[in-house]
């Protein structure tokens, strides 16, 4: 039977740190606050994988309160969310994600980015989807104080 997920994420720009997007160091002169490496698109794309699981999301699963997580790779937790994936029977079929950000412009990162969450998913890279949009310069992402980002995944459950 197949299962949906859904995961959203935000995170707010901070001087001084890396931009991590999809496990890929995107040059900004500013980076995304978090415990972890604050990438935003690898954490609403394991809450999509965790919702299609019906096993909760990242925050229960790796807590900002732990300090295991500090300046954690989120591509590392995205292959632990895989595999318990696949220990519960669970196959990944497709997953497709949007970033909005405002700046820096992404799209000549996306492939790199599908290619490294393929990586860590364990599957091929075709069925990682990456976009990105601004938001014609409204809201929290127009006004560049941070990003977001939505991902939906099908699992199958084998049954
Ligand atoms: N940070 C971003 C945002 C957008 N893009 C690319 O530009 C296209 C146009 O964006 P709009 O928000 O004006 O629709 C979009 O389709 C992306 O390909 C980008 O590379 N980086
Ligand atoms: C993966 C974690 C680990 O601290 O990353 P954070 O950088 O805290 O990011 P957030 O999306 O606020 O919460 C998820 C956390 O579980």
């Amino acid at each position: 039977m197949l299962r949906i997920g859904h995961g959203f994420d935000v995170h707010a720009f901070a001087e001084g740190r890396r931009l991590v997007l999809g496990g890929v160091d995107v040059p900004c002169e500013r980076g995304l606050a978090g415990h972890s490496d604050a990438d935003v698109l690898a954490h609403a794309l394991m809450d999509a994988l965790l919702g299609a699981m019906r096993a909760g999301d990242i925050g229960k699963l790796f807590p900002d309160t732990d300090p295991a997580y500090e300046g954690a790779d989120s591509l590392v937790l995205m292959s632990h969310v895989a595999k318990l994936a696949r220990e519960r029977g669970f196959a990944i079929q497709d997953v497709d994600c949007t970033v909005a950000a405002q700046a820096p412009k992404l799209a000549p990162y996306r492939e790199q980015m599908r290619e490294r969450m393929a990586a860590a998913l364990g599957v091929p890279v075709e069925h990682v989807g990456v976009k990105a949009t601004t938001t014609e310069r409204l809201g929290f992402v127009g006004r560049e104080e941070g990003m977001a980002a939505w991902a939906v995944a099908l699992l199958d459950d084998g049954r």
